[in-house]
């Protein structure tokens, strides 16, 4: 039998980079019609640090894991007219003068930093200062919490710090040899003011860190610079290289998202978020305020617990992650690593309502239903008070291949669920940036034109509510108990 004949690329060939908390993804796809002609990836550690109590990675293994990733897509990388990446957010990247990390990365994950948190909040004019002026109360993910945290705890790393970087900065920056960032990953760091689209000098001076260390924010649109001469990365000499954003602002150029449009991402995070016109600014710190990697904003709700946890849960018990089974009474709130949705830095997993006939099956779903539970309170907070609530809900990231997940999400939020079939989105949005740049098109254009969205659609169940508000009231009943170190 003959072999199937590989469809000649309509377009110029683009490559996208997600590099998230676990690994580093690289897709080659055809501009002209967005499809994945090849793909890899590598994977990365995620240390505690010197105490153990933290979440730290060396910038050096995104670097080889982006190699990694590249090489496993062949030839076709080679080929590469624009290239461009998207990063976790928040991450503290410090660079010497020679352009090496002076530490591992601090990552958006590492709760360590919420005393300094707490401090810089209080001295800046409390959360409504905060969320007015940079548009989020920042939470321990944000950057400045975490340079805040550095300068008191390792102050030789600090000054021996030249440049300081975010995690996508770093790899462009690798790529281009310049220092460039964009306004999504910008709007993470708790020193880029959304209500003036700029640094902030005095939240920079109360945290000790100089300007001329960050990178140059760049227009939409405009390049980073193009791929230097890497012989040991197979990317040409010389295509181009997008700005990059945060992996959640890849996401959300990914899908071509529309105003309004919901997405829930199942990841290491679990994160909610829609395209507004709107800057947020909403002072109870739920809502993070970012902006999108245009010129709109990208209001978002994040939790540190959620395919991991869940996963540890399942392994816990010794079952497969769809083990599930219904019924019982039991709450699990899963917040094995602290919590940032609601503000529990200190937090711990919790389990009420074990009694004899609960099951193994019943404790994992319960697992599963905390982890959603909080992420569904806060999109009514996301979404602006006009949107439409039959709009479906975009279910992606790793969690959205799962059964259990997208039937959990059906039954605690009653909404109708659509599952994007392309499920590399951040992997997704990266190109369709790179190949706006390409072709000189707006990436959300592109993205759309790929219909990157589309997949199955699950009509609305009736809503959960007797769970939901067994799982509201353990919260707040438990709520000195979860601020406890
Ligand atoms: N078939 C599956 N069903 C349910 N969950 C899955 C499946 N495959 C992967 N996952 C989950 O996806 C997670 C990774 O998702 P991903 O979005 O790639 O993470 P990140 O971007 O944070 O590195 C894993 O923690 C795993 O629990
Ligand atoms: O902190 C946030 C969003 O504010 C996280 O969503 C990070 O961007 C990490 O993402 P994943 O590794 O889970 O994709």
């Amino acid at each position: 039998m003959a072999a199937a004949a590989v469809p000649v690329p309509e377009g110029p060939l683009v490559v996208g980079v997600d590099s998230s908390t676990q690994s580093t993804k690289a897709l080659v796809v055809d501009a002209a019609t967005g499809r994945v002609v090849a793909r890899g990836q590598g994977p990365h550690t995620v240390g505690g640090g010197a105490d153990g109590e933290g979440k730290e990675s060396d910038p050096e293994q995104w670097w080889e894991a982006l190699a990694e990733a590249l090489r496993q897509c062949g030839p076709h990388a080679r080929q590469a007219a624009a290239v461009s990446i998207g990063g976790q957010q928040h991450g503290l990247v410090t660079l010497d003068s020679s352009g090496r990390p002076v530490r591992p990365a601090l990552l958006w994950n590492d709760v360590r930093s919420a005393p300094q948190r707490d401090r810089l909040v209080e001295e800046l004019g409390g959360p409504k200062a905060w969320a007015e002026r940079i548009g989020s109360v920042p939470a321990t993910s944000f950057t400045a919490t975490k340079w805040a945290w550095l300068m008191e705890n390792e102050p030789e790393a600090a000054r021996a710090t030249a440049a300081v970087r975010l995690p996508h900065d770093y790899l462009t920056e690798r790529l281009t040899g310049y220092g460039t960032t964009d306004r999504g990953d910008a709007s993470g760091t708790g020193w880029w003011a959304s209500g003036t689209e700029a640094y902030d000098e005095e939240i920079l001076g109360r945290i000790g860190l100089s300007p001329a260390l960050l990178p140059r924010v760049l227009r939409h649109g405009e390049a980073a610079g193009t791929v230097r001469d890497l012989p040991d990365l197979p990317l040409p000499t010389g295509a181009l290289v997008a700005t990059g954003t945060g992996d959640n602002m890849a996401a959300a150029l990914g899908l071509g998202l529309r105003p309004g449009q919901p997405v829930l991402s199942l990841g290491t995070s679990g994160t909610v978020y829609a395209v507004s016109e709107h800057r947020p600014t909403d002072p109870t710190g739920v809502v993070a305020g970012f902006a999108d990697s245009r010129d709109a904003w990208l209001p978002l709700a994040c939790t540190l617990n959620c395919t991991l946890a869940v996963d540890k849960v399942a392994a816990l018990l010794g079952r497969d992650r769809e083990a599930v089974e219904p019924g019982g009474r039991a709450v699990l709130l899963p917040f094995l690593d602290g919590e940032r949705t609601p503000n529990l830095p200190h937090a711990s997993g919790l389990l009420h309502g074990l009694r004899h006939d609960t099951t193994p099956g019943q404790l994992l779903q319960a697992a599963y239903d905390g982890a959603v539970f909080t992420l569904l309170t806060a999109l009514d907070q996301v979404l602006d008070a006009d949107a439409a609530p039959d709009t479906p809900l975009l279910l992606i990231g790793g969690g959205a291949k799962g059964t259990t997940w997208r039937e959990t999400v059906r039954r605690l939020s009653g909404r109708p669920v659509q599952v994007p079939r392309a499920q590399e989105l951040v992997a997704l949005g990266a190109p369709a940036q790179a190949a706006g740049l390409a072709l000189g098109e707006d990436p959300a254009a592109v993205a759309r034109r790929w219909a990157t969205a589309e997949g199955p659609s699950y009509e609305a169940v009736e809503r959960d509510e007797a769970t939901r508000e067994r799982i509201a009231r353990v919260l707040s009943d438990a709520d000195g108990l979860l601020r406890r170190a």
